[in-house]
């Protein structure tokens, strides 16, 4: 089912939760609606739910005007953050629920949906625990009982909001490779909402990067990382270091920690700056350190091998950072202005930042 969103709008009083939204969602498409708190993710997908209704614009399945349809035309399938089965149903009978409650002329056979919820157990991999009541499961086992019942029914297209949000990490991780998974069998349109940048990364096939009810860009997940469409994608996506040109100009440059390398000796065109701070996360080395010229701290990130080939580095150490590639947006346009590292920069900015 492929999904138009066409202009839409919804307010909440005086507070417009999505503006003039505009997204083209191809059959089959695993898109993450992916933005900071508040900025419209949930609402845009209760709209295309039909669980809110729009101010203005319209909504189309298949070309198909479904702006007025209720949420049972729709024929989607839900998952949210917080489970939501059934408590005093067993597990097999959480998955049934939507059979068993269709009109008797569409509901299926006892049979028939003792084979289908079999069959989605085994999806899940919880044919095991099927007659367990939901207290018994873990937080992970619950999420996947959540989605077997959604696609109970057969959605047309799915929608989950937070999936994971409410999990640990590790958890987290297995279940959105084994959502990819489970995509890629069914093939299913399905959009989720996460403010993850890396779950949205490394999950979807395309990304919707929303802020303040508005799209500010569709891409891929490669797009929207390597070719931000301005400084509020470029800043959400990872970590990000932020130089400010001069007090009276509008740009200003920015540089992800992994694109600056540190050396102990002097080579092209680097700037001297004392480590403040140096944090060893797993494989990885943040060290914070501070420019000695404007005396702006920024963060650089390298791998631990990397580090301890430098080895020893310590805090008040004085180390040569090279800014491999920075990137400068003017901040009142929002517009990129140029690329730095091996593209180049523009001279004006080159010489004041480096
Ligand atoms: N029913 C409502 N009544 C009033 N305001 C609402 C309602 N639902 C959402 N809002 C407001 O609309 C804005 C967008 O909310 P929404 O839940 O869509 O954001 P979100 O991006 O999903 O945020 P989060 O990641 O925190 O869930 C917020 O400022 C929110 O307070």
């Amino acid at each position: 089912m492929g999904i138009t969103i066409k202009d839409v709008s919804k307010a909440f009083g005086n507070f417009p939760a999505v503006k003039n939204v505009n997204l083209e969602i191809p059959t089959g498409d695993f898109v993450a609606l992916l933005g900071p708190s508040g900025s419209g993710k949930t609402t845009l997908l209760r709209l295309i739910a039909g669980l809110e209704g729009l101010d203005s614009g319209g909504i189309f399945f298949n070309d198909k005007e479904y702006t007025y349809k209720t949420i049972k035309e729709r024929n989607v399938g839900f998952v949210f953050q917080n489970y939501a089965l059934f408590k005093h149903m067993t597990i097999f009978e959480n998955v049934a629920f939507g059979l068993n409650v269709k009109p008797r002329k569409t509901r299926p056979s006892k049979n028939e949906i003792t084979e289908k919820v079999n069959e989605l157990l085994k999806l899940v991999q919880l044919e095991h625990l099927a007659t367990r009541y939901p207290s018994q499961l873990s937080g992970g086992q619950r999420q996947r009982i959540a989605l077997a019942r959604a696609l109970a029914v057969e959605p047309e297209v799915l929608l989950l909001d937070e999936p994971f949000g409410a999990l640990d990490a590790k958890v987290r991780q297995e279940l959105r490779h084994w959502l990819r998974e489970i995509h890629q069998r069914l093939n299913i349109t399905t959009i989720f909402v996460t403010h993850d940048q890396e779950e949205a990364l490394e999950m979807a096939d395309t990304v919707v990067v929303m802020n303040q009810g508005q799209i500010e860009q569709i891409g891929s997940p490669e797009e929207v990382y390597q070719k931000p469409a301005n400084a509020f994608v470029y800043s959400f996506l990872g970590r990000v270091n932020e130089f400010r040109d001069s007090k009276m100009s509008e740009a200003i440059s920015y540089i992800r920690p992994h694109e600056i390398v540190l050396r102990k000796f002097l080579q092209g065109n680097s700037i001297l700056s004392e480590v403040s701070h140096i944090h060893i996360i797993g494989s990885t080395v943040r060290i914070e350190l501070r420019r000695q010229d404007t005396g702006a701290l920024f963060e650089a990130e390298m791998s631990i091998d990397q580090y301890q080939s430098m080895t020893p580095v310590k805090r008040g150490d004085i180390l040569f950072a090279e800014f491999k590639n920075i990137i400068v947006f003017d901040h009142h346009k929002e517009n990129k202005l140029a690329h730095g590292g091996k593209i180049g920069i523009r001279n004006s900015l080159k010489s004041k930042l480096i």
